[in-house]
């Protein structure tokens, strides 16, 4: 049997679906798996917000075209980049166990956030990271910086920036662990929802695929990612907002602290709640209701 994976073709996209083929190879000898690597709109247009093209599903629509039309079996994603509905007839297949879940402080000239002067430049297009970075630093000059991964690291050597802050797990898969100056963590900078997490997503029709990935996921990861992702699709209305969530395992129960920010106004709100580990939907749910009642609501309609 043949299982072909359609990927974008970043490099840290590529690294990821080569992780999960020699996972599947190492599970299911005999299984034969190839790599589709493909373009997305998501990956072309790098002039405009992803907001204003679309959303995050432009990073998947022609993996799912290449699984409607019979040329790949899966598609593996950064789970940070899959919207929180996926479209009719799709479904995760499995979420792998999250690496490092937080983003790092990358830089040439200053190796502490904390000593960056009065008005440094710092590069990121992520209206998450810009919130926050403004939050505790209102000094700060923002500058813009799209494209993967080795693309923004050769902009922070080559062009006027003092730092840029980037995922520390794109970084380590990368093999650039050594440009991580400093991670920051929450409350400082809370993460994506899902940042770090790996999933495989099937046509809902393949059931034969299930039981095939099902090894790959990582339960406690699934359970996180689940309260992230319900607490992020209450909150959003149909906008790309920055919004920032992180769910770990304390003891026996699950933690979710969450955030909504706006820029224009520079306001941040912040919830967090524990629940137990085998509802993860309805903690995150929890955390979106606590975050509508401060405002949250009122907040993203204000960002249009
Ligand atoms: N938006 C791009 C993206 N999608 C996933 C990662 C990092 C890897 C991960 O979160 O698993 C990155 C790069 C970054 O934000 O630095």
């Amino acid at each position: 049997m043949t299982l072909t994976i359609a990927t974008r073709q970043s490099p840290l996209a590529l690294w990821q679906t080569e992780f999960v083929a020699d996972q599947l190879r190492a599970l299911h000898p005999g299984l034969e798996v190839r790599l589709l690597p493909m373009s997305t709109r998501g990956d072309l247009i790098l002039d405009r917000s992803l907001a204003a093209i679309g959303g995050k599903g432009l990073f998947l629509k022609e993996l799912e075209e290449a699984m409607l039309a019979g040329q790949a079996d899966l598609a593996v994603h950064s789970m940070k980049d899959v919207p929180m509905t996926l479209p009719e007839g799709f479904e995760l297949a499995a979420i792998l166990e999250r690496a490092d879940p937080f983003d790092a402080w990358v830089s040439n000239r200053y190796p502490r956030f904390a000593d960056l002067p009065v008005g440094a430049v710092v590069g990121t297009s992520s209206l998450r990271r810009q919130v926050q970075l403004r939050s505790v630093r209102p000094d700060l000059v923002l500058k813009d910086l799209r494209g993967n991964v080795n693309t923004r690291l050769r902009k922070l050597d080559d062009e006027e920036y003092d730092g840029i802050v980037l995922a520390v797990a794109g970084l380590a898969r990368l093999g650039f662990d050594d440009r991580v100056a400093e991670r920051l963590t929450p409350p400082r900078m809370l993460p994506a929802v899902a940042q770090g997490a790996i999933g495989i997503e099937i046509q809902s029709a393949r059931a034969d695929l299930r039981a095939l990935l099902a090894p790959l996921g990582h339960d406690l990861t699934t359970r996180c990612v689940l309260a992230e992702r319900a607490m992020n699709r209450l909150l959003e209305g149909n906008c790309q907002v920055p919004i920032a969530g992180h769910a770990a395992v304390v003891g026996d129960q699950l933690h979710l602290a969450g955030l909504v920010g706006a820029l224009a106004t520079q306001t941040v709100i912040r919830a967090e709640a524990t629940g137990a580990l085998d509802a993860p939907e309805m903690l995150g749910e929890r955390v979106a209701q606590d975050l509508l009642a401060q405002g949250a609501a009122a907040l993203l309609r204000s960002a249009h």
